[in-house]
């Protein structure tokens, strides 16, 4: 088990993690997501006391990384798939590294066939591909048969072949009662692999939950309406308790509610309608609304003043027209989708028809 309390660490004026509070429990991958720059990196170093706090603290197993007695026996990491020497062998490089922490020789062995290194053990590991390189690293986290593991953006690079075999590496790990705890800039590759979540954004953790529990929580779906009577759809909608919010377009995202219940207003209103669409947002939004304002550098401009809180609202314009109880009164009045004709379509009409 891993374990940060008010961990923090501040290079000169620039604070990389801010008291940062989480635990990394074992028998789960648990995801450390975050955009460039949230201070995933500082985190890993912090646990493996290649980076000392400037307050707070962090524990393997209830014990600093420098007061472990044996720590590739109690931890492995994989932070630099690069930091091996280029000349030696991949079985020499793994050997000098056993040898160097007690570790039996036939451990060698075993994580070399692990990570389906066997074919080329005995080249030189300065020629490996980047996939090899991370097979190797990996292989060197494993040597010491640590309960615990952690990766630093373990399939940066890889093709999909590699990605999934370290997906499922992780797993399982993960399976075998082991602490997995893999850092990654991407959601996508997170909603894959992990079984719980700690998102980190400008070094202050913003989520710490099952990855179940994030996904319920932040999986926004809605009801995109096209209808060129919407002035007259709208307000009947909101008054079914739905929110609506205007887009740009003359179009309108709808939640709470169902298409068919959309749909069902419209006829019973005789409203024409020309799209219905449930439309899912990605667990990549909700990842992005989420660590929006907690983006060290965003293209074209610097990182937003907004809170957590807000990057739970669903995807919208900030400025766009809200129908329904949310809204308050007075807002703008949705606009209508112009009619070619010039004649008010007639309800029931199929306008592609031409009738
Ligand atoms: N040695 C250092 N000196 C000064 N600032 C640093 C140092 N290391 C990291 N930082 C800063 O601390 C912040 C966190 O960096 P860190 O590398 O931990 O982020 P990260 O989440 O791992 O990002 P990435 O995904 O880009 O690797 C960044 O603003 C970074 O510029």
């Amino acid at each position: 088990m891993i374990q940060a309390t008010a961990l923090t660490k501040r290079y000169g004026t620039k604070v990389a993690v801010d008291h940062a509070e989480f635990t990394v429990a074992p028998g789960k991958v648990t995801g450390f997501l975050g955009p460039n720059g949230a201070g995933k990196s500082t985190t890993m170093r912090m646990i493996l006391g290649l980076d000392r706090p400037t307050s707070g603290s962090v524990t393997i197993n209830g014990i600093p990384y420098d007061k472990l007695a044996a720590p590739l026996r109690e931890v492995g990491a994989l932070l630099d798939a690069k930091a091996v020497h280029g000349g030696r062998s991949a079985y020499n490089h793994l050997q000098v590294l056993a040898k160097a922490n007690g570790l039996p020789r036939a451990r060698v062995d075993t994580v070399i066939d692990l990570v389906g290194l066997h074919s080329v053990a005995k080249k030189r590991a300065g020629g490996f591909s980047l996939g090899m390189g991370q097979r190797l690293g990996i292989a060197a986290a494993l040597l010491g048969d640590p309960g615990i593991v952690m990766f630093d953006e373990p399939v940066n690079g890889l093709d999909p072949e590699g990605i999934l075999w370290i997906r499922n590496l992780m797993k399982a790990l993960a399976a075998e009662g082991r602490t997995v705890f893999v850092s990654s800039h991407l959601m996508s590759e997170m909603a894959l692999t992990a079984d719980h979540l700690v998102v980190i954004g400008l070094g202050r953790i913003l989520a710490d939950e099952p990855m179940a529990e994030f996904i319920a929580k932040n999986s926004v779906s809605y009801v995109l309406v096209r209808s060129p009577q919407m002035a007259d759809l709208a307000p009947k909608l909101a008054l079914r308790g739905w929110r609506v919010e205007m887009q740009g377009d003359g179009s309108a995202h709808v939640y709470d509610a169902k298409p068919s219940q959309i749909g069902d207003v419209a006829g019973t209103e005789q409203l024409w309608l020309h799209e219905l669409t449930l439309v899912h947002s990605s667990l990549e939004e909700a990842f992005m609304r989420l660590t929006a304002s907690s983006v060290e550098y965003h293209a074209g401009g610097t990182a937003g003043t907004g809170t957590t809180q807000d990057a739970a609202k669903p995807p919208s314009s900030p400025d766009a027209p809200v129908w329904g109880e949310a809204a308050g009164d007075g807002r703008a009045q949705p606009p209508a989708e112009p009619d070619p004709s010039g004649q008010p379509p007639t309800p029931y009409q199929n306008s592609e028809r031409g009738q």
